[in-house]
């Protein structure tokens, strides 16, 4: 086993009769971002959430990554709608009381600073706009103690100008980092400097 790459063989998945993962492998490199691009409904959230322990594959084996602390972005936002967008980052982390950790209130408002967040620290999530609440779900993905980070779409609906902000915070922050990103987009793969790889193969694997 290389232990600089994840190794995937042969995972299948069905939902009933539904095969939605035909024997997918891959191989992801470590300290890398690679993104899985492919049509929509062709598995993509289905691998990202076997890979994350969310489901279990049908058959297959995902090698490379037992040791790994894993964090994730999902499609939808996923937070507490009455805590503030700190409190939400914060929720992943080990943490004192808030404002105790000076370095930590340090980061945190640096980091939505970095996202275009400043001044919402204390807002509940609630009434912040679709996205901004994204921006705060990519936030505690980010601003966590992990090894590999899966990004189900993440910078879906932010306009353009703040996607590149985001973008570039997010790109900063996965340097060297192991990275698994789904998106449609290919423009936003190159610009997350990943390398590429399909997922829509299942009917060449079928035969
Ligand atoms: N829990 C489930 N039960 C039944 N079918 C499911 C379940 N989860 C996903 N599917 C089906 O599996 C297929 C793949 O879904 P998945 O969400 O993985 O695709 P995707 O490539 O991420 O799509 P999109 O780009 O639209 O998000 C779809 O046909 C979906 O309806």
């Amino acid at each position: 086993m290389d232990n600089g790459k994840i190794k995937i063989s042969r995972l299948f998945k069905s939902y009933g009769t539904h095969m939605v993962l035909a024997g997918f492998s891959a191989e992801f490199e470590k300290g890398k971002t690679t993104c899985v691009m492919a049509p929509s409904g062709a598995g993509k959230t289905t691998l990202l959430r076997i890979l994350a322990g969310l489901e279990e594959a049908d058959s297959g084996s995902i090698e490379g990554m037992e040791e790994m602390k894993k964090s994730m972005v999902f499609q939808e936002d996923r937070l507490c709608e009455n805590l503030s967008a700190s409190a939400n980052i914060r929720l992943v982390r080990q943490k004192k009381p808030w404002g105790r950790d000076r370095e930590e209130v340090r980061q945190i408002r640096e980091a939505m600073t970095a996202a275009g967040l400043s001044g919402c620290e204390d807002q509940p999530v609630r009434e912040l706009s679709g996205g901004m609440r994204r921006r705060v779900a990519l936030l505690r993905a980010l601003c966590c103690d992990w090894d590999i980070l899966f990004l189900d779409e993440p910078f879906k609906g932010l306009d353009e100008e703040t996607k590149k902000q985001v973008m570039d915070y997010t790109k900063e922050m996965c340097t060297g980092k192991t990275v698994i990103f789904v998106t449609h987009d290919s423009k936003e793969a190159a610009q997350m400097g990943a390398v590429c790889i399909s997922l829509d193969h299942k009917e060449e694997e079928r035969q």
